[in-house]
């Protein structure tokens, strides 16, 4: 345990290093060659004050201020600190610059390993636990990290340079003065990874503080919040879950501070020792005076140094730690969706899409033990218009999201033209989803629509053309700044739109897409009658040449489709077109009957 944790210290202190490296070279060798300028420094003022010392005692306090000997002596160590200031200050200056540097080139590397990770992690909490970490070890760790380093390289130096000196002068103080650091040093190493593990334990208390955080500050959810009164139950929850990370952090701490107050004790009584023994010497005669000033002044910087150094250990200990969350999470793994593969974003036509088929779907949730797709197996036809019916949590998203390449299947599998689809990035390339649960980006209008083809340039036109085809170009063209108003109230000049708007903006997305698969997932749910009826009837005009995957409850709207696929506990329990379907008398018959109904009921009341 002791042994794997070193290697992870030492390994994420080359990993800061290399960080730096990448984010500001020229910075990082500044800041490292002030470091090793400021400790020959500071050996050079020992040994100059140790000279000055002997020739005021040589000469005699009286004869100090006339000797020729001190002038340039003085005037050297004046004239050196002021260099070494400045010198220090441009380091700080650069180090400030490099730790802004880290901070950006970390920050991407998380967001870039939390886009390329595969859907189905955002499953698990594990994940979102080690994100969470990510996150965390990202916001100025990796920078501290770097600084800390600096700092220990500093005391390093310093302790290298006084020990020179001391070698110069009285080496054989130098193992009573390292003794001194021994109770710290310990102190450190037990203390060492203990906050790592405190916030390993809190992850999950902390993501529902932050959730909890959120909700109570969201735009979105101030609405129902207010509706519900519900400000007060949640800020409760928020308390108990902090209080429960402040009470850890309190236990932790105190253990901490008692463990290097002792240490800090043993440490000065032994530093005591070593001026006592110095004050002896000189007093007996068997040491220069001279030298026991200068060492005198060496065994207190040393010890300020090493102690300083000790006590960063800890610090720089659960620092590292937390870099090696932040590897283990950006590091390339098996979940990662290979780079696209086709520079250019094609259209339609220019994407090969024939006969589409799933064989034998299976697939359960993480975190699940019932499947929420069993042996499901359809076939889609170019330009067949396909709808999936079933009451609620029948499978009907789960399914469309494997038929998108979002999910891969536990077995079964997906077939274009008989060929097995194995590159399901390739597969979303050719794919476009409504979802049911859409995204609503607080973005400019027209770039809610141009998003479906992220990585083609947004055309004006094209984008146009889709927001006519969804019936948005109506209400965008009346906003204050038509397509390119922010669509959130949080930003300037920014506006909002109603359920039934945003769900058009998604339909434009779709249409803007352009690709041969398209998926709807109750697009219509946010839409008024007029708009449903319109969308369903111009349905295979607004989709001419197409496969399209339609999910509604909405039987009525369902009825033109080529096939209907009747879900039942993630299976396929009738399939047909609506004239067979009513016919069979199964399942589908018996919801279609209860909605037509519902409405005859309520036209005749
Ligand atoms: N992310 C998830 N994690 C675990 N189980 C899930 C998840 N999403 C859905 N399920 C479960 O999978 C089953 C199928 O859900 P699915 O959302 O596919 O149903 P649905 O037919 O689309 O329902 P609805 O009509 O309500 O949209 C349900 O039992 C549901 O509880």
């Amino acid at each position: 345990m002791g042994d794997r944790r070193t290697r992870a210290l030492v390994s994420s202190a080359a990993f800061a290093v290399r960080l730096a490296w990448l984010a500001d070279r020229r910075a990082l060798v500044h800041v490292l060659v002030v470091q090793v300028l400021s400790a020959a420094g500071m050996t050079a003022a020992l040994v100059v004050t140790q000279k000055v010392f002997g020739s005021v005692l040589a000469e005699g306090p009286a004869a100090a201020g006339r000797s020729p000997a001190l002038v340039p002596g003085v005037i050297g160590v004046l004239v050196a600190g002021a260099l070494f200031g400045a010198l220090r200050l441009s380091g700080t200056a650069r180090m400030a610059v490099l730790t802004v540097k880290v901070d950006r080139l970390v920050a991407g590397m998380v967001l870039e390993a939390a886009v390329a990770a595969e859907l189905r992690r955002f499953e698990e909490p594990d994940f979102h636990d080690r994100l969470q970490r990510a996150v965390f070890a990202s916001r100025r760790q990796p920078a501290q990290a770097v600084v800390l380093l600096v700092t220990a390289f500093q005391a390093a130096l310093t302790v290298l340079a006084v020990g020179g000196a001391f070698a110069v002068m009285a080496w054989w103080l130098l193992p009573l003065v390292l003794l001194s650091a021994v109770p710290a040093v310990k102190a450190a190493g037990r203390q060492r990874g203990a906050y790592h593990d405190l916030h390993h334990d809190l992850s999950e208390n902390r993501r529902l503080r932050e959730y909890l955080e959120r909700l109570l500050t969201g735009r979105d959810e101030a609405r129902e919040i207010r509706a519900l009164d519900l400000g007060h139950v949640l800020t409760g929850r928020w308390q108990d879950q902090y209080a429960r990370e402040v009470e850890s952090t309190e236990r932790l701490l105190r253990s901490h501070a008692r463990r290097r107050m002792a240490a800090q004790a043993v440490g000065g009584a032994l530093t005591c020792l070593a001026v006592g023994v110095l004050w002896w010497l000189a007093d007996s005669h068997l040491l220069p005076l001279s030298v026991a000033g200068a060492a005198v002044a060496g065994v207190w910087l040393l010890s300020v140094r090493i102690n300083t150094f000790a006590g960063m250990l800890s610090g720089i200990g659960e620092n590292l730690l937390r870099l090696t969350d932040l590897r283990a999470f950006t590091a390339p793994d098996e979940g990662a969706i290979p780079p696209p593969l086709m520079p250019r974003q094609k259209t339609v036509d220019e994407v090969p899409f024939g006969e589409f088929r799933a064989e034998k779907l299976c697939f359960t949730y993480p975190g699940t033990d019932t499947p929420a797709v069993r042996d499901v197996s359809l076939d889609l036809r170019p330009g067949q218009v396909v709808a999936l019916v079933g009451v609620n949590g029948s499978g009907k998203t789960t399914l469309a999201r494997l038929l998108a390449g979002l999910y891969p299947p536990d077995s079964g599998c997906l077939l274009l033209d008989g060929e097995p689809v194995t590159d399901l990035g390739a597969h979303r390339e050719r794919t476009a989803v409504v979802f049911q649960d859409f995204t609503r980006y607080k973005l400019p209008a027209v770039d809610n629509i141009a998003f479906g083809r992220p990585r083609t340039a947004a055309d004006p036109a094209r984008v146009r053309e889709a927001a006519r085809q969804a019936g948005a170009l109506e209400f965008l063209a009346e906003l204050p700044d038509a397509l390119d108003t922010p669509l959130g109230k949080e930003f300037t000049g920014g506006a909002d739109l109603s359920g039934g708007q945003w769900q058009r903006l998604a339909l434009a997305r779709a249409f803007y897409r352009d690709a041969p698969l398209v998926i709807l997932d109750e697009p219509t749910a946010a839409l008024d009658a007029h708009a449903e009826d319109r969308l369903f009837t111009q349905l295979r005009r607004l989709f001419a040449g197409r496969t399209v995957v339609l999910i509604s409850h909405r039987l009525r709207s369902v009825r033109n489709a080529d096939r209907i696929y009747v879900l039942r506990g993630g299976q396929v329990v009738e399939q047909g077109d609506h004239v067979s379907l009513l016919r069979t008398g199964g399942h589908y018959a018996d919801l279609f009957r209860t909605q037509a109904d519902a409405y005859q009921t309520a036209g005749t009341t």
